[in-house]
């Protein structure tokens, strides 16, 4: 199973990863392609280099034949056993041989002059020439992107070898003064005598940062730390470009010059970016740890490139000098010790040279060669990276992602058929600056470095894969005479002066105050490079177009603000309605829960007065019987008492007598009346209460007969309404009988009337008839009404008919008449 740049698609390599881009495009390369006829389309060169296995590497059975190069452009992976691609692939999932082509392949024993040759050198031709180059190393940690780029002691790299031609070309031109110097992206800014001496001066300060390193390292050299700390930049340290010169390998075309006879200014800058920010390399480290660095902002210019603002460059006139501020920068830059590699690159270093070619008192071009050395693409759990060092990982994976996503985002943008997708430059400061580059306004070229060992084969493969895109991606250069435009210039306070010619300070001062433009995060925009007459139309119209948008702002404020309004008004309202709603139901729940409760206490206060109502009831039942023998009681005592009353009476009246009668039945009748009395007494009470009981008694009866009284005048009342309907029923039956008789009457003489009919008109035949034989007329007229007389009948006939039949009979004594 084999797998080709050509099957790879971005797809698959970077699932995903396209549908997260805005499909706004900024960038289109496609576009780019119809609009510059004369631009030059040029695929991204990408060279790759594949590192020598070194001892360590051997002794651990890192070669496992892992890579192999089939041509000079085409390299075979194979996956070794312990890979996590062979173990997929023993699975199913994806392949154990992937097949990638490049622009050149150079295999470990290519030479560093060789490397140079094939790769760089044309660029820095190109270079010299005014166009813009950038060259970028990627690859895992340990693979030899730094020896890529700057090489050892006497075997450079190929920022030392591109130096090296770029001083033989301006040998013997080079501009003394120091006074044009580079400014923002790509223009010039003229220096004042002031201005050069403070150059100067900076210049020497970075440079004795250097022999202060020097002094240091050879003072304390027995700290290991330090010593691991300083192992690149004391390697790097020991590169003297003055004792090693590469013209025997690398010759400075002098036709590039034409013979003419312009002069040249080098600048030089060195920065990294670690962890997501700009550090000038050129900066001394802050002394204390409390001390931060100071992080650079990457801006845009008033043509959209991107520049670091406030980075030194430094104006060097020879290699040696060039080699001093690698030194430095390497010094600086953060470097830390990995598991894989002792002295690994934590960020991306960018080592710029620009170059400007000056006629007498004018800077007719300035062109710009980036070298990025970027950091290692490696895996956090491989590289047992923690703390501090897993966020530099983090950082370095998510700008190469971002790089990634460029490549494939520019990949995508030459499909004609497929929308232009966003390329997502401004996600990461690498990708800023390297937008211009990748926009058409130079040349780049991309050198991936791998090495062979098996237990990096994984990310290995990775790069590959990110390296098959890039090849891919087309890139279109502006054509010459853009390219060609003079560089802008500025005087030392950053206004523009009018080109060909330095103007004083009172012209400086009628031009127009440049207004930086920064866009929505920290980029600058400078408008000066027009003439001030269209300048002060172009703020007129922008003028205009400010009062324009604010008006339309401020509409639109309004606008929102009222719809905002209207909608929470309506918010509002809804809600307050809803309150209500819930209010009034909530009222009814409760108005019903009290209704219930309400009505459950009447009932069941009407079930206890039921209840004592009917206890009382109870309480009070006297059988009648019992009740008539008390009655009877009553009367008997009545008696007795009525008795003794008399017999009390008369001892009044004749006690003597009553004496005589009997003295022994004195005290007899005085005892008897004494229990008589108390008898008297109890017996009136059981009257008193005997008779109250009757009233009660009397008071029941008497509303129980008044309730069966109205209950017999109610049925009374409906035995006559029956008996009344009864008769209205019969009278109703009678009368319909007697209708039914009529009926039957009419029915009859109905059928007598119809027989007169078909009698009368059998004789008017036969009248008819003898009228034709010869009777006369008059006649016939008499037997017909005789007919007729005699047919109906006398007049007693009909007396007997109905009230119905009158009506009908009278119709036929009309008829006689
Ligand atoms: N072509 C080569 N020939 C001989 N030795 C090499 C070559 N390339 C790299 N090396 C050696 O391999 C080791 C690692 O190389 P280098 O430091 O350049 O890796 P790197 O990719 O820059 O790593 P990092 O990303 O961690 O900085 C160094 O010791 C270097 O000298």
């Amino acid at each position: 199973m084999e797998s080709t740049p050509c099957e790879l698609n971005v797809d698959n390599l970077h699932k995903g990863v396209l549908s997260e881009l805005s499909t706004i495009s900024s960038v289109s390369v496609s576009a780019q392609v119809e609009q510059a006829d004369h631009a030059e389309q040029r695929q991204l060169r990408v060279y790759l280099r594949v590192r020598p296995f070194s001892k360590e590497e051997l002794a651990n059975d890192e070669d496992q034949g892992c890579i192999v190069l089939e041509n000079a452009e085409v390299a075979v992976l194979q996956a070794p056993k312990e890979s996590s691609s062979m173990k997929n692939s023993e699975k199913g999932v994806g392949q154990s041989i992937h097949k990638f082509s490049f622009s050149q392949i150079f295999g470990p024993d290519t030479t560093q002059t060789d490397f140079f040759k094939g790769t760089v050198r044309e660029l820095v031709y190109n270079y010299l020439d005014g166009g813009n180059a950038l060259v970028f190393t990627y690859g895992v940690t340990n693979a030899g992107k730094t020896h890529t780029i700057q090489g050892s002691e006497n075997d450079g790299g190929i920022l030392p070898r591109s130096l090296d031609v770029i001083f033989n070309h301006v040998k013997g031109r080079q501009y003394q003064h120091m006074d044009f110097k580079p400014h923002l992206s790509s223009d010039v800014q003229y220096l004042d005598s002031n201005q050069v001496k403070q150059e100067k001066s900076a210049k020497a300060a970075v440079f004795a940062m250097l022999k202060e390193e020097n002094d240091r390292s050879t003072k304390s050299n027995t700290s290991a730390a330090s010593h691991a700390s300083l192992l690149k930049s004391t390697s790097n340290a020991s590169l003297s470009f003055s004792s090693v010169s590469y013209d025997q390998t690398v010759e400075a075309d002098s036709s590039l010059s034409g013979g003419e006879p312009f002069q040249f200014a080098v600048w030089v800058s060195f920065c990294e970016i670690y962890n997501e920010s700009v550090y000038d390399l050129m900066e001394p480290l802050p002394t204390s740890r409390n001390h931060k660095r100071n992080a650079l902002r990457v801006c845009e210019d008033h043509s959209g490139n991107s520049y670091v603002r406030d980075l030194k460059w430094i104006n060097i006139f020879n290699t040696e000098e060039a080699c001093k501020i690698l030194k430095i920068g390497n010094k600086n830059r953060s470097a830390a010790c990995t598991r894989m590699n002792q002295t690994s690159s934590r960020s991306h270093g960018i080592f710029s040279v620009k170059l400007l070619r000056i006629d007498g008192t004018q800077v007719q071009k300035i062109s710009e060669l980036s070298l990025c050395d970027l950091a290692g693409s490696e895996r956090c759990n491989k590289t047992k990276t923690f703390g501090e060092r897993l966020k530099e990982a983090g950082n370095i994976n998510n700008s190469l992602l971002i790089l990634g996503k460029c490549i494939a985002a520019l990949r995508q943008n030459q499909n004609p058929k497929v929308k232009n997708n966003y390329v997502p430059f401004r996600e990461s400061k690498l990708t800023r600056l390297f937008q211009s580059i990748f926009c058409g306004k130079g040349r780049a070229c991309m050198i991936v470095n791998i090495n062979q060992c098996a237990s990096t084969f994984d990310e290995t493969l990775h790069v590959m894969k990110f390296s098959a895109v890039a090849k891919q991606v087309v890139q279109v250069i502006q054509p010459k005479p853009l390219a060609s435009i003079a560089p802008r210039l500025v005087g030392k306070d950053g206004k523009m002066l009018l080109r060909h010619a330095i103007v004083e300070e009172e012209a400086m001062d009628s031009l127009l105050l440049e207004e930086e433009l920064l866009d929505e995060e920290d980029s600058e925009a400078d408008m000066s490079i027009l003439p001030q007459e269209e300048l002060l139309n172009i703020i007129e119209s922008l003028k205009e177009k400010l009062v324009e948008e604010r008006r339309k702002n401020l509409k639109q404020e309004i606008e929102i603000r009222r719809e905002m309004g209207n909608a929470m008004l309506e918010q509002l309202m809804e809600n307050e309605e809803n309150w209500d709603k819930q209010v009034e139901e909530l009222k009814e729940s409760y108005e019903e829960k009290l209704e219930n409760t309400f009505d459950m206490y009447k009932d069941a206060i009407k079930q206890h007065a039921y209840q004592r109502a009917m206890e009382d009831v109870e309480d009070n039942y006297v059988p009648i019987e019992e009740f008539l023998a008390e009655q009877e009681k009553v009367m008997e005592l009545e008696r007795k008492y009525t008795e003794m009353e008399l017999n009390l009476k008369a001892f009044q009246r004749n006690p003597s007598e009553a004496e005589s009668m009997d003295g022994a039945n004195s005290l007899q009748s005085a005892t008897l009346a004494h229990k008589s009395e108390v008898r008297y007494k109890e017996l009136w009470e059981a009257n008193s209460s005997s008779e109250k009981l009757c009233e009660e008694k009397d008071q029941v009866i008497k509303s129980m007969e008044k309730t069966i009284k109205a209950l017999n005048e109610a049925i009374q009342e409906a035995g006559d309404n029956f008996l009344e309907k009864v008769e209205e029923n019969k009278r109703l039956e009678e009368k319909i009988a007697q209708q039914e008789e009529e009926m039957k009457e009419l029915h009859r003489s109905c059928t007598a009337q119809e027989a007169l009919l078909s009698e009368l008109r059998v004789q008017f035949e036969t009248s008819k008839k003898c009228t034709q034989g010869g009777t006369g007329e008059p006649k016939a007229k008499k037997g017909i009404l005789a007919n007729l007389r005699a047919t109906v009948g006398s007049p007693a006939k009909l007396s007997k008919k109905t009230v119905a039949g009158t009506s009908s009979s009278t119709r036929k004594r009309g008829l006689f008449k």
